[in-house]
């Protein structure tokens, strides 16, 4: 008999949280066997299926993460950066894989994952849906065909509850860019323009934050030139397409090597 992988959800009341812990109980790949919410939430103890207004589905919420992770093959976290940087030493000592989908992190937080990287597989990625991966690997494309004729923006859009800017997202499709072009995103990035800015400078990479409603994800890559534009967009409308993809990448991660990996090695791009 083939090995099912038991999963660990974090954050767990959460938009994603909600969305992760269906996707992982409607599979019959992977079996759901911990749920973690912070220290001091009402739905500790609880049942997960009955908190979130279902039936039961045998696994309570706890605020003590290693033990649940202890239980588990591995954890997909959508929580917070500081959340998360707590989560990846955890996993670690629990050799889980841990798939990231928390977005906002800093330079340095993300350097901070290392040392856990060298016990356990991480995979992170700002988009774990295939769409946005796809739109990723175009998006080098096209920047390294057109010259700085062409100038590149980046404009997402997402419900008015999210606390981060850029997206994670968007820097993704950033980065891809500038790869693309052969500069360093830290050289180009100029972020959400207001006031006497001055023309804009050839080269950079513009990026623009709209919040409203319940947007769920929008991103569109504008290359625009003289006489023309080319846009690359990516709409999501359901946050599924997220979750299935932190799913798989908590199954491929399984036998893998310690290190970090992100959802192009994942899909294969
Ligand atoms: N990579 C991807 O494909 C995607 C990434 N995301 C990212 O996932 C993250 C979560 O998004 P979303 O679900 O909309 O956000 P929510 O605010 O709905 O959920 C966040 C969850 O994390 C918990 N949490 C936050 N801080 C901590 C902490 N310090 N310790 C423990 N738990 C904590 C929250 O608990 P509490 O309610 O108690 O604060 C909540 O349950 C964001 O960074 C978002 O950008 C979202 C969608 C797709
Ligand atoms: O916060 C969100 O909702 C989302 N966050 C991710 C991001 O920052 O790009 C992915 C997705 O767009 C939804």
């Amino acid at each position: 008999m083939t090995h099912i992988p038991g999963i660990v959800i974090t954050g767990a009341s959460g938009r994603m949280g909600q969305m992760l812990i269906k996707t992982v109980t409607d599979s019959d790949q992977a079996r759901l066997v911990g749920v973690v919410e912070r220290q001091g939430h009402d739905w500790i103890g609880q049942d997960v299926g009955e908190a979130m207004g279902g039936p039961a589905l045998g696994v309570l919420i706890t605020d003590d993460p290693l033990e649940a992770f202890a239980q588990a093959q591995a954890v997909i976290d959508f929580t917070a950066p500081e959340a998360t940087l707590e989560f990846a030493a955890l996993a670690a000592q629990a050799r889980c894989v841990h798939v990231i989908g928390t977005t906002g992190m800093s330079d340095e937080q993300i350097v901070a994952l290392e040392p856990a990287s060298r016990h356990a597989v991480i995979v992170r990625a700002g988009n774990m849906s295939l769409g946005v991966n796809l739109l990723v690997q175009l998006t080098k494309k096209v920047a390294a065909a057109l010259d700085e004729d062409f100038d590149i923006e980046v404009i997402e859009g997402h419900h008015h509850h999210k606390v981060d800017a850029p997206s994670g997202t968007a820097l993704m499709l950033g980065e891809a860019a500038a790869e693309g072009r052969g500069v360093k995103l830290a050289d180009v990035s100029d972020r959400g323009r207001d006031g006497i800015t001055g023309a804009r400078k050839r080269g950079d990479i513009g990026f623009h934050a709209i919040r409203g409603g319940d947007i769920v994800g929008e991103h569109d890559v504008l290359f625009a030139a003289p006489g023309e534009r080319i846009v690359l967009r990516h709409l999501a409308t359901d946050r599924a397409i997220f979750a299935r993809g932190a799913l798989k990448a908590a199954l491929w991660g399984q036998g893998k090597a310690p290190g970090q990996y992100d959802m192009v090695d994942v899909l294969g791009l």
